[in-house]
C-alpha cells in the first residue's frame, strides 16, 4: 500500500445505546500515513467511533473497512492481527509486571497465540525468531527513550512514563494503524512536547497511521494532517485543521465548551487561517 491510499472507511456508522444515539450516519476515510484527529465536545460520541474501530462496540448500521475489508465480523483480537492497535484513555497495563514483560506480553497474546507457533519453540529455528523480536522490542523501547525503566515495575512509573508504555505496547504489534484515545491527558507540558514528537514519528519513521481523539487543541492542530468534528454523535465538519478552525458549525459547538478550543479558535481569526 502507498502512501496517501485509504486505509480505513467508515461509512455511514451509527451506533445506538437503547435510546441514546451515540453516534449517527458518520463517514470518513483515513489515508495511509495520516495523523487523523476526533474531535468534539464532551459526549460527542469520540470514544465511541474508536470503539467501533477496535471492535469494542459493533455499530448499529454502517460498516468499517480497514484496506477494503468489512471488520464488522472481526474480534477485537482478530482487528488486532490484521494491524489495528491502541491505546486506551484510562491506562490498561498490568502494574506488578516490568516494562519490558508489559510491552511482550501484548505481542505474544496476539501474535503466538497458537499451538503451532508453540511447538516451534521446540525446534532450531524458534530461538532466532524470539531473538528478532526482542530486537523489535528494543527498538521501540530506545525510540520512546525508557529503557532506563525497562526492568521496573510498570505501576511504579510516572504517569506520563506509563503512557509511553502504553504507546510501547499498542506499537510492539506493529500495526499499520494504532489508535490513541487521548495520548496527551494527564500530562505536563514537556511530557506533552515529547508525546508530540513519538506521534509524528509513529507515521514518520514506523510508516503507521494514527487516529486520535485528544483534547488539547493545540496538539490537535499541531499534528493532524486532517481531523473531523463530532458533535452529538454526527460529523459536523472535516478538513484540515485550518479548514476545521475556520467553520462556522465547529465554533457552534464549542461555545461555552472548552476555552482551550475557542482560544484556538480566536487565534485562528487572528491570524488569518
Ligand atoms: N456503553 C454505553 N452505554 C450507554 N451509553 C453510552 C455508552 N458509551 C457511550 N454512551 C453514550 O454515548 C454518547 C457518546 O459518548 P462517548 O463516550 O462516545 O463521547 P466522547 O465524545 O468520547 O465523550 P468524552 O469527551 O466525554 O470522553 C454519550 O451520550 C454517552 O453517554
Amino acid at each position: 500500500m502507498e502512501p496517501g491510499e485509504s486505509l480505513l472507511d467508515v461509512r455511514d456508522v451509527s451506533l445506538r445505546f437503547g435510546g441514546v444515539r451515540a453516534l449517527t450516519n458518520v463517514s470518513f476515510t483515513v489515508n495511509k500515513g495520516e495523523v487523523f484527529s476526533i474531535i468534539g465536545p464532551n459526549g460527542a460520541g469520540k470514544t465511541s467511533m474508536l470503539n467501533c474501530i477496535s471492535g469494542r462496540y459493533r455499530p448499529t448500521e454502517g460498516d468499517v473497512q480497514f484496506k477494503g475489508a468489512s471488520l464488522l465480523k472481526r474480534s477485537i483480537n482478530d482487528r488486532a492481527r490484521l494491524g489495528i492497535g491502541r491505546t486506551f484513555q484510562n491506562l490498561a497495563l498490568f502494574g506488578h509486571m516490568s516494562v519490558l514483560d508489559n510491552i511482550l506480553v501484548g505481542r505474544h497474546h496476539l501474535l503466538k497465540n497458537n499451538v503451532l507457533t508453540g511447538m516451534l519453540y521446540w525446534v532450531g529455528g524458534a530461538r532466532r525468531e524470539e531473538l528478532a523480536e526482542r530486537r523489535r522490542v528494543e527498538e521501540i523501547i530506545d525510540f520512546l527513550e525508557i529503557q532506563h525503566v525497562r526492568g521496573e515495575p510498570a505501576g511504579t512509573l510516572s504517569y506520563g512514563l506509563r503512557k509511553r508504555v502504553e504507546l510501547a505496547r499498542a506499537m510492539a504489534i506493529e500495526p499499520e494503524l494504532i489508535l490513541l484515545d487521548e495520548p496527551m491527558a494527564g500530562m505536563n507540558l514537556e511530557e506533552k512536547e515529547d508525546m508530540a514528537r513519538y506521534i509524528i514519528a509513529l507515521s514518520e519513521e514506523f510508516g503507521m497511521t494514527t487516529v486520535m481523539i485528544e483534547h488539547d487543541m493545540g496538539v490537535v492542530m499541531d499534528l493532524s494532517d486532517r481531523v473531523i468534528v463530532l458533535d452529538f454523535g454526527q460529523k459536523i465538519a472535516g478538513g484540515t485543521p485550518a479548514e476545521v478552525l475556520a467553520d462556522e458549525h465547529v465554533k457552534k459547538a464549542y461555545l461555552g465548551e472548552e476555552d482551550e478550543m475557542l482560544d484556538a479558535l480566536a487565534s485562528s481569526e487572528m491570524e488569518g487561517v
